[in-house]
């Protein structure tokens, strides 16, 4: 079953262009991951898909309701955990959860088990009776899935859920997602860590500028760019290099300098190595290495949404 189906999405705020004719799919019971460089429109679908934004133009259905109006019916098995730590400082962890289970009308027995089983999943059952202001950045991470997950929803949306926390925090966090995703959660996942998406996620969209300009399965995503070559070359007097006659060699595609090496990307049927090395002897500059680079969903993620940094 579809559980998110996006048609047609469109949304602008005054000039700025957010979504332009953004489709997308989720089915139920994967990890749907939303990959995008700043600014490409990916918390915005997040908050129309929850009812917190409403879309410009086009039609968005989740668990094949529609968001304009059936928004009510849908919250109920919705779990978000937002960019931004939405806790209150000056509760408990017991306290800021229950709170949260509270609003989907869960009251007595049933919310106390639903409190004490999310405190438990997120590791931070001897912390329950703490204020949150004494929590370290990544207990305070941990305790926002547990708000977002407690009522136990169909479809958990996380955006960037592990920003700023130390690798065992991190560690606990992709744990607990897969475990929810195993429990029967569908999970629609926002990450800037390529490595965090290619261990959690069945499907990856990848946006930019307000579209989906790639999707599918990694191995789908890494075939766009398999008849490509990847290499780095590690070079002494970088300074004495030209791109721009790097980049007219015969079969290159795309050229980037980094302080002591050159990242190039060619075509895979036509061999520049030779040409280039050539050219870097013939400078006189000092050839200190040759990597070959394997193509990982970073690679693809760069070489779809450009290497040049953005504002
Ligand atoms: N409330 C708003 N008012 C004005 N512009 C906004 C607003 N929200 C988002 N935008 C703009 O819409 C575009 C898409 O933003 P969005 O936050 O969806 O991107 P993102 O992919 O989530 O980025 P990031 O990775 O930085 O979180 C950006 O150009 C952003 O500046």
């Amino acid at each position: 079953m579809k559980i998110v189906q996006i048609q047609g999405l469109y949304k602008n705020f005054g000039e700025k262009v957010a979504l332009t004719n953004l489709n997308l799919e989720v089915e139920e019971g994967e990890i749907y991951g939303l990959l995008g460089p700043n600014g490409a429109g990916k918390s915005t679908t997040l908050h129309i898909i929850c009812g917190l934004l409403r879309q410009d133009r086009g039609n968005v259905r989740v668990f094949g309701k529609e968001t304009c109006k059936q928004m009510k019916a849908i919250k109920a098995h919705l779990g978000l955990v937002p960019q931004e730590l939405g806790l209150f400082e000056e509760l408990t962890a017991y306290e800021n959860i229950s709170f949260f289970v509270s609003l989907y009308g869960i009251k007595g027995k049933k919310l106390e088990e639903k409190t004490l089983k999310a405190l438990e999943f997120v590791g931070l059952e001897g912390k329950r009776r703490d204020k949150v202001k004494s929590f370290s950045g990544g207990m305070k991470r941990r305790l926002n899935i547990a708000c977002a997950i407690a009522h136990e929803p169909r479809l958990i949306i996380m955006d960037e859920p592990t920003v700023g926390v130390d690798p065992q925090s991190r560690k606990h966090i992709l744990e607990a997602i897969k475990f929810l995703n195993k429990e029967g959660a569908t999970i629609i996942y926002t990450t800037h860590y390529m490595e965090e998406a290619e261990a959690l996620c069945d499907r990856i969209a990848i946006m930019d500028k307000g579209l989906c300009i790639a999707e599918g399965s990694q191995e789908n995503l890494k075939s766009i760019i398999n008849d490509k070559n990847s290499f780095c070359i590690q070079v002494a007097y970088i300074e004495k290099v030209e791109e721009a006659i790097l980049k007219n060699i015969k079969g290159v595609e795309s050229i980037q300098f980094k302080e002591d090496s050159i990242h190039i990307v060619s075509k895979k049927e036509i061999s520049c190595l030779d040409p280039i090395l050539s050219y870097l002897a013939q400078r006189e500059c000092v050839i200190m290495g040759v990597n070959t680079q394997v193509t990982n969903l970073e690679n693809v993620f760069l070489e779809l949404t450009g290497r040049k940094l953005r504002d």
